[in-house]
């Protein structure tokens, strides 16, 4: 069985993952693929337990440190408990966000430090990195439009944060696909969800 392909999208909240993520791999096994959705924090069982962890409870519930270590542990069981295995067996593993999250989320952000986070990520996953990195782009307005109209019934604990801080993630996104052009591609969001979708599609060319 041939080796499959692990796939993550990422971008700040509202910019349309989940519904990508849906989509895309509705789109990949008509395809015919074995395709796997997963998603972080969580994906797996004990993944999913830290994520609780990570979104109830008080926005001051842990320290920036604390969080990144969480997510790097909860990154780590989703590797070898799910992404791993299930890419041994030939499928293809669509993550909603990985380790580019926590780079510009806790490394960039919040300030930890880009260096502090691989490193976790090499101690917990041994660096594992995607095939491809689909950057789903956005202006800002609207993807906080589209969050906040899916989330009327109340934000998790990092629902409060304000345009600076999204403006923050949103620029240590685009470093990091400058400095990384061959896993990165940046996908326009804007438009229908089909519209997105091959859009996507045709950036997964060559894999
Ligand atoms: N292309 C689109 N146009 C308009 N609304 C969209 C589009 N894609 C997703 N949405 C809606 O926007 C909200 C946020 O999308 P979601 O997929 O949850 O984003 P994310 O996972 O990136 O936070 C959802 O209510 C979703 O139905
Ligand atoms: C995976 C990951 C998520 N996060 C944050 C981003 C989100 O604010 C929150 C929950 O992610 P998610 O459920 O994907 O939120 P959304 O669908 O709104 O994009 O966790 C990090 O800060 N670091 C990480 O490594």
């Amino acid at each position: 069985m041939a080796r499959g392909r692990f796939i993550s999208l990422e971008g700040g909240e509202g910019v349309g993952k989940s519904t990508q993520l849906r989509a895309l791999a509705a789109a990949l096994r008509a395809r015919g693929h074995d395709v796997i959705e997963t998603r972080e924090p969580g994906g797996s069982a004990g993944a999913e337990a830290i994520r609780s962890l990570l979104l109830d409870g008080d926005a001051g519930r842990w320290t920036a440190g604390a969080e990144a270590l969480l997510f790097a542990a909860a990154r780590a069981d989703h590797v070898a408990k799910t992404i791993l295995p299930a890419v041994a067996r030939g499928a293809w593993v669509l993550s909603d966000r990985f380790l580019d999250s926590s780079l510009a989320y806790q490394g960039g952000a919040d300030g930890i430090g880009e260096a502090a986070i691989r490193q976790l990520h090499q101690v917990g996953s041994d660096g594992l990195m995607p095939d491809r990195t689909l950057l789903l782009a956005l202006p800002a307005e609207e993807a906080a439009a589209r969050a906040a109209a899916r989330d009327r019934d109340g934000a998790d604990r990092f629902g409060g944060r304000d345009a600076a801080y999204h403006a923050r993630v949103a620029a240590a996104f685009a470093a990091l696909a400058a400095g990384d052009p061959a896993r990165f591609r940046i996908v326009d969001a804007t438009g229908t969800a089909d519209d997105v979708t091959a859009r996507l599609l045709a950036a997964l060319e060559g894999l």
